[in-house]
């Protein structure tokens, strides 16, 4: 059977001030009326039904994830008690779905993307379902062809086609993970890599199997909460062998040394909504360039991206290409081209002990 993983544990750093510890960029509405946790969640309707989807997130934000998915069963929003990136959130849904349904399929994927074209999302999984079910060992990826050459995403390699219905699928000569700017330039210039978009498809049993291979001390950890499941013994398990896992993402744990892998090229629209500059590709900008959500009043400004609370009045003069980002109690205001460096903005505020705006 099919089952729909949702990883949601991030902290959208990327996305601050909007973006907070107690609501990450998951639990909100960045673009559209539904928060994108929410939107992931309807992307799967006659897909896989609320039983079968599961939200990995971390223990502080049960509670906000259940209240935004109440379609969800409670025993289906599980806490991590920390962060440890997404291979641990991977291998532990795997061994809950395995416990369950040993031939179950899982589908994972991310809780804050946008996906333009739900329709085709759905029929590419499908299809990707039908490729594992025909080799249990393979691992399906769904890659986005690339525009420019991005150090943030991982790359996949195409090799011989494979038979997929209705889409076009690949045997994957390479895996590599977030590669440098040179490196990113010749496999853009090469016409045969992808970025990999962050949703995969595996047997629970499988990506467990990999695990073992592959990460061996994790597996370890994981197969002694795998043991305490529907014992007293859970909770007290969980929060000692899950804390003691080296975190590491999915993508270097596994993916870049998995030797079967295929890629589905994505028949869908994509965005990661990695940073806020994804704001101009998400919304509409006025005859400027602006991209504006909230209440804004523009003398001379061009190509700025305004994000402010709808009766917080946001007036800017002669500023060009800037993202201004207004909350209650934190503002931020930096060129467009710094948007990675916001993290340094969140270290900042962490070290000068302002928890209250983080
Ligand atoms: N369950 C779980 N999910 C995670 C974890 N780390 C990241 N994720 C999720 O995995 C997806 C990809 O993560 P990132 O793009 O790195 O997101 P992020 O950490 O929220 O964003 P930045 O802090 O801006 O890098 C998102 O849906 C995250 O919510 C984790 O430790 N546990
Ligand atoms: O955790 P990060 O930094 O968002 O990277 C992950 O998602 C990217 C797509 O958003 C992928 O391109 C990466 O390979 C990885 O799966």
């Amino acid at each position: 059977m099919l089952h729909a993983v949702i990883m949601a544990g991030g902290s959208g750093t990327r996305f601050w001030p909007a973006s907070r510890n107690a609501l990450p960029k998951q639990l909100l509405a960045l673009s559209g009326e539904r928060t994108m946790i929410q939107a992931t969640s309807d992307r799967l309707e006659g897909l896989v039904p609320a039983e079968r989807r599961m939200v990995l997130t971390n223990q502080a934000l049960v509670s906000a994830v259940l209240e935004q998915l109440p379609e969800f069963p409670n025993q289906n929003v599980v806490g991590e008690p920390c962060k440890r990136d997404t291979a641990p959130c991977v291998g532990l849904a795997a061994a809950m779905i395995a416990r369950k349904d040993p031939e179950g399929i899982m589908a994972v994927m991310p809780s804050d993307h946008v996906i333009g074209t739900p329709d085709r999302f759905r029929d590419a999984i499908r299809a990707g379902e039908k490729l594992v079910q025909e080799d249990a060992s393979r691992i399906v990826t769904f890659g986005i062809k690339p525009s420019y050459p991005a150090e943030s995403f991982g790359y996949i390699e195409r090799a011989e086609p494979l038979q997929a219905a209705g889409v076009a699928a690949f045997q994957v000569a390479r895996f590599r993970e977030k590669p440098d700017r040179l490196t990113a330039q010749q496999y853009l210039s090469s016409g045969s890599f992808y970025w990999n978009s962050g949703i995969f498809l595996w047997r629970a049993s499988t990506i467990l199997d990999a695990l073992k291979s592959h990460q061996l001390e994790m597996y370890e950890h994981l197969d002694r909460i795998a043991q305490a499941m529907e014992t007293d013994k859970f909770q007290e398990t969980l929060a000692v062998e899950f804390a003691a896992i080296k975190g590491t993402s999915i993508d270097y744990a596994v993916m870049e040394s998995y030797p079967n892998v295929a890629v589905i090229e994505a028949p869908f629209e994509w965005d990661d909504v990695g940073s806020w500059q994804a704001l101009e590709r998400l919304n509409p900008s006025d005859e400027h360039g602006n991209t504006v959500v909230g209440s804004h009043y523009a003398i001379d400004t061009k190509g700025s991206i305004i994000f402010g609370q709808p009766g917080h009045a946001i007036v800017t003069i002669g500023i060009e290409d800037m993202i201004v980002v207004q909350t209650p109690d934190a503002t931020l205001v930096a060129p467009k081209s710094a948007e990675e460096r916001v993290r340094e903005a969140v270290r900042l505020l962490l070290e000068s002990n302002r928890n209250d705006c983080l």
